[in-house]
């Protein structure tokens, strides 16, 4: 049999605006998403029997998360917040059972899934590993270049899945234009280096219940000026294009995210913003150096229970390395 082995990173969203609401009870988006290099590990065997069967760990262990997080997890106690389904409601298992259907495929899969990706954030974790469990079945099972089948696969698991599938034409693509739900890409391959702060208020946030608080704006502003200014990685326009319609819905569940995006505005993070539906906000830095000083002087500042990382822009979907097991 053979094992196949990948990193998934999560995913910043430096635009979104929703335009519309559809009929089918989503709504029409368009964002710009950048993959950054805060990852999970995925490890995908191919086994005889019949099943999919998912372990899943915190790393470099859920004690040391938790206590990152403010959380206590003494006694084998795993807080909620930290608590990972092994069942088909992981994105991952349901992305292998519909692999397995769309291709008929008889034998199984032995995943283990290792977390570092905060769930709830608004970072795609869960997406983005669903997407690197179909690469890595269709590299085990040779299916990779049935790409419109996989995008078809990804869409069916979830609006962001499509990003981080491995596109064959722009293997180093870091960051796209999304529309339609979420899964009509195209790819930027102008997309500067750029390098973040992020924060996770160890707070989860359903993104359908943040959307169901969303009011569709009477005029959409559109991505082109953020578009324009991302490719000529002019940081002082993107920042003024930067924008989030997520923010206001998000801050009406969680108001004190409020105090999280002033924290890190006043760290000189200009532009700063919530990801996704959140809970987990970032901001720009000038440079990797910048990013460093900024995480050491908030972590002092911000109370403990808020898990802070220096990020940059990578490729969105990850190499898949393949061994006979
Ligand atoms: C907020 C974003 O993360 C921005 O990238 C995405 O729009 C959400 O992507 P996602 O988490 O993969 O969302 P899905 O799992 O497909 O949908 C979860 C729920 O979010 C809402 N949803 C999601 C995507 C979308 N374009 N419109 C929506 O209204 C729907 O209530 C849906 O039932
Ligand atoms: N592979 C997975 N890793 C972590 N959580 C998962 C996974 N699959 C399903 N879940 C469940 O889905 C919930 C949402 O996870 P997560 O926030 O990572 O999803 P996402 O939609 O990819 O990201 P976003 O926060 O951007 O919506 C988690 O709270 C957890 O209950």
């Amino acid at each position: 049999m053979t094992i196949a082995r990948t990193s998934p990173p999560a995913k910043l969203n430096l635009f979104l605006e929703i335009p519309a609401r559809r009929d089918d009870g989503y709504h029409e988006i368009d964002t710009v998403m950048a993959a950054i290099d805060w990852r999970d590990e995925l490890e995908i065997e191919s086994i005889p029997q019949p099943r999919i069967e998912l372990t899943a760990d915190w790393l470099p262990s859920v004690e040391s998360v938790a206590g990152e997080l403010g959380l206590d997890a003494g006694q084998g106690r795993v807080p909620e917040l930290l608590r990972i389904p092994t069942d088909d409601s992981n994105l991952v298992v349901r992305a292998l059972a519909a692999f397995r259907t769309q291709f008929g495929v008889q034998t199984g899969f032995r995943v283990r899934l290792g977390k570092r990706i905060p769930a709830g954030a608004g970072m795609g974790g869960a997406s983005s590993d669903a997407a690197h469990a179909i690469d890595c079945a269709a590299q085990i099972h040779q299916f990779d270049n049935e790409t419109k089948v996989l995008h078809g696969i990804a869409s069916s698991i979830g609006s962001d899945v499509p990003f981080f599938l491995a596109d064959r034409d722009c293997q180093s693509v870091m960051a796209a234009h999304a529309t339609g739900r979420g899964e009509l890409l195209s790819p930027l391959g102008d997309c500067p280096s750029i390098h973040f702060v992020v924060a996770y208020p160890s707070r989860s946030l359903s993104t359908a219940g943040v959307y169901a608080q969303l009011k569709v704006p009477e005029r959409a502003v559109s991505s082109t000026s953020f578009l324009q200014a991302l490719g000529r990685g002019d940081r002082e326009r993107m920042g003024q294009a930067m924008m989030n319609r997520l923010t206001g819905p998000a801050l009406k569940i969680l108001p004190q995210l409020n105090e999280l995006l002033e924290s890190l505005w006043q760290c000189g993070l200009q532009p700063c913003q919530l990801t996704g539906s959140g809970s987990a906000c970032f901001g720009i830095a000038k440079d990797v150096e910048q990013a460093k000083e900024i995480v050491k002087r908030l972590e002092t500042e911000l109370q403990p229970g808020v898990l802070l990382r220096v990020a940059q822009t990578v490729p969105a979907a990850t190499p898949i390395e393949i061994e006979p097991s």
